[in-house]
């Protein structure tokens, strides 16, 4: 009975007799209906069992092998091509003197009524008459917004269009109320902070960076003149006092609005936080957000639940409004490292390059893992491979899950071995310094010899020890507040 579930059209409730299903089959063909990606909600009523077969969707299980998620969708959730249009210009309107109406073609008193009409006509410096314009094209901004966090809306609307101008509303008659059509408002479009906009293949227009940074991608077109249509005997007479005037045909041109300008834009996030959390696949990053901000990422325990940065905020508090995005800092999530992934293995390439705005970097290691200081060195190796600029940067170590026994025993080991790994700071300038000592000794060669021994390759061993090693469950808040203590001191530190 249950087997014909699945061809229920979705949102189907299956109604069924008390005692006719047990729990294991229910269970067995729930987990049959997760392959489905569905997922199926039991509720028992008086009646009976009534299922809901609602196609829910629940989080896409993961693919054993970590290189098809290579070719995941959502890698490039941080990079967007989007189309904007201004808007057009609106349009003039050709237009005639109230003589033309035919309606005054008297003479004396009605002469006069024209000539004070006439008289109160807006004229420019030079007494031509001014004649309304068509109304100016939406222009298209994009600007930095504090409360976007992802550039996947434009996944779903690529296609951004401002307004055209307003059209000069005339019958046909100048007069004096004859007023110009209306700008049209300009299209503003909110992106996250850290957001570069580039054209399609092109150059670099904007590093929007701070709140409020903005750039304008495309202007509106402009509003088309309007012009005076007057017999030919008038035209000569009129020409004299003002240069609107229609003179032939192919001036009408100039009436219609100017269209808006297109262009195709490339959109990248380069997320922009105090502290970047990284670690392999299943450390406990997204925990160790959501234990420490307001932040909810999706957390799971199978690897890469996170497949875009999560960002947190440190003492961010929903109940204080836009205030909230004022915090002490942010903490970005951001997805596991595997190693390769500096040659885009996993899902880590594209996401290395969002470290690049950190000042502090959280290692998260799984201390109950097989041999967390080989992973330690995964991570590390994979940044060195990527940026060696991301190993000079501070960090901390939080060896997590230490509510896990056999965590907990090693974490003394662990601790030291941690340690080991890197030099100090203060020897590695030593060591720079005695090189540049050499170099002024010598001659050009050999400093370009020097220089180049200080560009070599170095080991992950020749970098700065952690300012912190710290052991701690984000799961059973164990050590929490320590661990925030040392994120806070580290950060004063890089200021
Ligand atoms: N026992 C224990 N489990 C933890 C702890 N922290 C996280 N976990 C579990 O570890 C699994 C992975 O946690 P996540 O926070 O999703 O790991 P992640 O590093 O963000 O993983 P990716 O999204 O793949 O990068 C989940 O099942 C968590 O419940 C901890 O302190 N103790």
């Amino acid at each position: 009975m249950l087997s014909s579930v699945p061809q229920q059209r979705s949102s189907s409730i299956l109604s069924l007799p008390p005692n006719t299903i047990s729990k294991a089959s229910l269970s067995a063909f729930s987990s049959q209906l997760y392959h489905f990606n569905r997922k199926l909600i039991v509720k028992k009523n008086y009646q009976g069992f009534l299922i809901n077969c609602a196609l829910a969707k629940v989080k896409n299980s993961p693919s054993p092998n970590p290189d098809i998620l290579v070719k995941e969708r959502h890698k490039y959730f941080d990079e967007v091509i989007i189309t904007v249009r201004a808007g057009d210009g609106g349009h003039g309107a050709i237009l005639n003197l109230p003589s033309q109406s035919g309606s005054a073609k008297s003479v004396g008193i009605f002469d006069k009524a024209r000539t004070k009409k006439k008289a109160s006509y807006k004229r420019d410096f030079d007494g031509s008459l001014i004649l309304p314009l068509g109304g100016h094209g939406g222009d298209v901004v994009i600007y930095a917004d504090e409360s976007k966090d992802t550039l996947l809306e434009f996944h779903k609307k690529s296609r951004y269009n401002a307004k055209r101008g307003g059209n000069v509303d005339a019958m046909g008659v100048f007069s004096s109320q004859t007023r110009s059509g209306l700008a049209a408002p300009v299209l503003r479009i909110p992106v996250p902070l850290g957001t570069v906009v580039k054209q399609k293949r092109g150059k670099l227009l904007a590093d929007l960076a701070q709140p409020g940074d903005e750039v304008l991608v495309a202007k509106g077109g402009q509003g088309g003149i309007s012009l005076l249509e007057l017999p030919e005997h008038r035209r000569n007479k009129m020409m004299d006092l003002t240069t609107n005037i229609l003179r032939d045909d192919n001036d009408k041109v100039l009436a219609v609005g100017q269209p808006g300008e297109e262009v195709s834009l490339q959109l990248i996030l380069r997320v922009v936080a105090d502290v970047g959390l990284v670690g392999l696949p299943n450390a406990g990053k997204s925990t160790l957000l959501a234990a420490t901000t307001l932040a909810k990422p999706d957390i799971a325990d199978y690897p890469f639940t996170t497949l875009m940065p999560n960002l947190g905020r440190l003492n961010g508090d929903p109940s204080l409004g836009a205030g909230q995005f004022s915090s002490a800092a942010t903490l970005a999530d951001l997805p596991g490292l595997i190693e390769g992934a500096h040659l885009g293995k996993g899902l880590g390439r594209n996401f290395l390059r969002h470290l690049r705005r950190t000042r502090l970097l959280v290692h998260v290691v799984d201390a109950a893992a097989e041999d967390p200081v080989q992973d330690y060195r995964t991570v590390k190796e994979e940044l060195r491979m990527y940026n060696p600029e991301y190993l000079e940067r501070p960090y901390i170590v939080v060896l997590n899950k230490i509510d896990i026994p056999e965590a907990m025993e090693r974490l003394p080991n662990l601790t030291e071995e941690i340690w080991k790994i890197g030099c100090d700071v203060m020897e590695l300038q030593n060591d720079v310094t005695s090189r540049r000592e050499a170099s002024h000794s010598t001659s050009d060669g050999d400093q370009i010899d020097i220089d180049s021994q200080e560009k070599k390759v170095k080991t992950i061993e020749e970098y700065q020890r952690p300012l912190a090693v710290i052991g701690v469950s984000v799961l059973k808040s164990i050590r929490i507040n320590e661990m925030l203590k040392e994120i806070r001191a580290a950060l004063r530190s890089c200021q």
